[in-house]
């Protein structure tokens, strides 16, 4: 199983982007938290930056939209170049309408779940899907701790899809580091998104690295 390294610039330099981005070149793809003051009380970056970004980007763009007005302003991060847009159930009352438009416009498609949204409605629409993030924090903000509560929910996320024979992505995000990585990749989780445990390190290189080997270890695999 591919275990997906994606780091958060929310906890980057935001007055240097594009040097940011070069130094997480050995991750697989770069999270993009796009907040809109509404869905989520902080404030970050909209269409015009991501599709910057996604121009002088060394690796795909993860775009995580945390805005109320997921129906309509979900498909213009696809168009501005995202390989994936992922949207909140919870803002969206046409998922599957909004995973298709998604879809059309050349991106991979993924719902994103509150740490108080359960999985079960999702569960026969998880074809629709190419990935599904189960939030380990509250959305918002970054460095906070990872809700070990939230371990059980990725297990049934990953018994769903394998007993559907989906290719569907688990991702997580929120608190995960060296330390939590481990135990959430063994609950089922394959892609993960760290913040503050890359952008806070003096070398983000070596702190992707050392996420790498302790998912690998949680699942059993000798990194
Ligand atoms: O979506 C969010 C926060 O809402 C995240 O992507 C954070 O950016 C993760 O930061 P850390 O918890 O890893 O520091
Ligand atoms: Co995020």
């Amino acid at each position: 199983m591919a275990l997906d390294i994606n780091p958060s610039i929310l906890s980057a330099d935001f007055a240097n982007l594009e040097s940011e981005l070069a130094a997480i070149s050995s991750a697989d793809s770069v999270h993009v938290d796009v907040m809109d003051g509404h869905f989520v009380p902080n404030l970050t970056i909209g269409p015009p930056v991501v599709k910057r970004l996604a121009e002088v980007a060394p690796i795909p763009l993860d775009v995580h939209l945390m805005i109320e007005r997921a129906d309509a302003d979900a498909v213009s991060y696809a168009e501005a170049g995202a390989r994936s847009v992922t949207f909140h159930a919870e803002a969206s009352s046409a998922p599957v309408r909004l995973a298709r438009e998604i879809r059309a416009a050349g991106a991979r498609a993924a719902i994103a779940l509150r740490p108080a949204t359960p999985i079960e409605p999702y569960i026969d629409l998880l074809a629709e899907f190419d990935m599904v993030l189960i939030m380990t924090v509250e959305p918002g903000f970054g460095g906070q701790s990872f809700l070990d509560t939230m371990l059980p929910k990725i297990g049934r996320t990953r018994k769903a899809v394998t007993d559907a024979g989906l290719d569907v992505r688990i991702q997580v995000d929120g608190g995960i580091t060296a330390s939590t990585i481990g135990r959430a990749a063994e609950a089922g989780a394959d892609v993960f998104v760290a913040g503050s445990a890359v952008y806070g390190r003096d070398d983000p290189a070596a702190a992707i690295e050392s996420l790498r080997r302790a998912a690998a270890i949680g699942i059993g695999l000798n990194a």
